[in-house]
């Protein structure tokens, strides 16, 4: 069977060394298929860095990606993807809403939505307009405080139901993926397994692919 789950990448919440993180992000790319990379400049506690930094960022790492054909997707803010120019914005239940997201950005904007573990939010999201759907916790992560949990059968309803790509985050790993491929994630939102790999990024990209195509 072919399992096509592709990588969703997450920044890590801190860039303090852009230039560093430019060829870390650069190494990444390199090693395998990349679907898009979120920006998103925030630490476990929900605070977030100021507006400048995450231009800054968006400035150094857009290019990169456009070039390498990645959607380079801004977290929480659809004012900033109109003023960088990004491919587009991911938006949770306490921010902006979908269907203001899609009136400030467009219909050829991407418009992604963190619907938790609930049917309910993906439906939702769905009708206003979401490109996708996101499903987490799956595993425990230090990345973000989580108060949901997420099982791959709500994946496998998900792609059995509808045709609305889902993504699943949290704590995901080349170890521990290869469920949550079998049961139908359209992309495996990962931040930390990539960035602090032991071996460097280009390895954790190839180890997510064996995983993947192993699946
Ligand atoms: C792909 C993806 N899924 C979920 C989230 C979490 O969004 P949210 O609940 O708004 O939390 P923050 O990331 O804003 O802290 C995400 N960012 N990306
Ligand atoms: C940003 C985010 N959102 C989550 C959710 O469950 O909605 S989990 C998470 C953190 C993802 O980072 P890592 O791959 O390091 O666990
Ligand atoms: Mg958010």
């Amino acid at each position: 069977m072919h399992l096509d789950s592709r990588l969703y990448l997450i920044s890590p919440p801190q860039v303090p060394d852009l230039a560093a993180f430019a060829e870390a992000f650069k190494a990444a790319l390199g090693a395998g298929d990349v679907a898009s990379l979120q920006l998103r400049l925030k630490s476990a506690d929900g605070s977030a860095v100021p507006d400048d930094d995450v231009l800054y960022a968006a400035e150094a790492l857009m290019p990169i990606a456009q070039k390498n054909e990645v959607a380079f997707i801004i977290n929480d803010r659809p004012d900033l993807v109109l003023k960088t120019g990004a491919d587009g914005v991911h938006v949770g239940q306490s921010d902006a809403s979908c269907k203001k997201a899609r009136a400030i950005l467009g219909d050829d904007a991407t418009v992604g939505v963190t619907c938790h573990d609930s049917k309910h939010l993906a439906l939702v999201a769905g009708e206003e307009g979401a490109d996708y759907v996101a499903f987490g916790a799956f595993f425990p992560t230090k990345t973000k405080e989580t108060k949901f949990k997420a099982e791959t059968s709500l994946l496998e309803w998900w792609s059995y139901a509808t045709t609305l790509p889902s993504v699943a985050i949290g704590g995901i790993t080349p170890e521990n993926c290869r469920p949550i491929v079998r049961a139908g994630a359209d992309f495996l939102a990962v931040s930390s397994a990539v960035w602090d790999h032991p071996e460097g990024p280009a390895a954790a990209i190839k180890a997510f692919e064996k995983s993947i195509s192993e699946a």
